[in-house]
C-alpha cells in the first residue's frame, strides 16, 4: 500500500500552492479515475505520485519503505516501479512500436544492450504479449513517427510494464480515441489492475472513470474534494466539475 501523508506542492518564486492537503491511501490493485476542472492540479497530481516531480512537502511511503521524507523527488531506487505517462509520451520516432517497448527509456535500459539492441526472446514475447493487449500488434512494426497519439501512448504504456512499472500514472489515456478504442484500453487497465495487481490512476472524462475505475478522485483548486468508490456521482459531486 502507498500512503501519501501531507503532501504539498507550490511552484514559483510567489509560491501557488497547486497541490495542498492530499492524505490518501492507494492500494494495490486501485484504479483511480482523477477528475477536475482545467487547472486544478491534475497533472501535477500525477506527475508527483509518479516521482516525477518534486514534492514540497510531505511523506510517501510503500508498505514499510519510505519514498519521500519531508519533500523532495523520491529515491532513485523506487523510480522503475512508477511510470508516468503523459498526454505525448516520448518515444524514439524512428524505431518501431516493438522497439521501443522493448528498449525501454534512454536511462531505464542497460546501455549495453540499448547499443547492441540485443534482445531475449522472453522479452520479445512479454512485449509482444503487452502490445497485443492493448491492440497494438498490427502496429508492432511501423515506426512510432507513425503512430496516432493515442496509439503512442498505448505504447508507451506497454513499455512501462514491461519494464516492470507497478504504478502507473496516465494523463487523458483516451483522448481523441473513438469509443471503441477507448473502452478497449479501459478494460485493458481494469484488467492489470485487477488480475496483476497493478495501480493505474488516469485523468479521465468523468462518463470512463465512472464506469471503469475502482475509486474517484475529485479535485478542485488543488485539493482532494472527495475520494469515493468507482459508481454515479451525485449532483453534488459533480458541482465543481
Ligand atoms: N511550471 C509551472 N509554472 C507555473 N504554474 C504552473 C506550472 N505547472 C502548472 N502550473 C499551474 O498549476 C495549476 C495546475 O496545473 P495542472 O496542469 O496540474 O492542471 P490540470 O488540472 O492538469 O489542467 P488541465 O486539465 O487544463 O490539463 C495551474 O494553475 C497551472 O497554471
Amino acid at each position: 500500500m502507498l500512503t501519501v501523508n501531507q503532501m504539498q506542492k507550490t511552484i514559483g518564486s510567489d509560491p501557488k500552492k497547486v497541490l495542498d492537503g492530499w492524505n490518501v491511501h492507494i492500494h494495490e490493485g486501485d484504479m483511480i479515475g482523477v477528475v477536475g476542472p482545467s487547472g486544478s492540479g491534475k497533472s501535477t497530481l500525477l506527475r508527483c505520485l509518479a516521482l516525477r516531480d518534486s514534492w514540497t512537502n510531505g511523506n510517501f511511503t510503500l508498505g514499510g519503505d519510505v519514498i519521500i521524507d519531508g519533500g523532495g523527488k523520491g529515491k532513485r531506487k523506487f523510480r522503475s516501479q512508477f511510470a508516468y505517462l503523459e498526454q505525448n509520451p516520448e518515444l524514439y520516432p524512428q524505431k518501431s512500436a516493438l522497439k521501443n517497448v522493448l528498449i525501454g527509456q534512454a536511462g531505464q535500459t542497460d546501455q549495453f544492450r540499448r547499443m547492441i539492441g540485443m534482445v531475449r526472446s522472453d522479452d520479445y514475447m512479454g512485449a509482444m504479449d503487452e502490445l497485443e493487449k492493448f491492440g497494438l500488434l498490427d502496429k508492432a512494426h511501423v515506426k512510432a513517427a507513425h503512430l496516432s497519439g493515442g496509439e503512442k501512448q498505448r505504447v508507451a504504456i506497454c513499455r512501462a510494464l514491461v519494464h516492470g512499472a507497478n504504478f502507473i500514472a496516465v494523463d487523458e489515456p483516451v483522448i481523441g480515441l473513438d469509443k471503441f478504442s477507448a473502452e478497449k484500453v479501459l478494460s485493458t487497465l481494469r484488467d492489470l489492475c485487477k488480475e496483476q495487481k497493478k495501480t493505474v490512476i488516469a485523468v479521465l472524462p468523468l462518463e470512463y472513470a465512472e464506469k471503469y475505475c475502482t475509486r474517484l478522485w475529485g479535485i478542485y483548486e488543488g485539493r482532494l474534494q472527495w475520494d469515493v468508490s468507482g459508481r454515479r456521482l451525485t449532483a453534488e459531486e459533480k458541482q465543481f466539475l
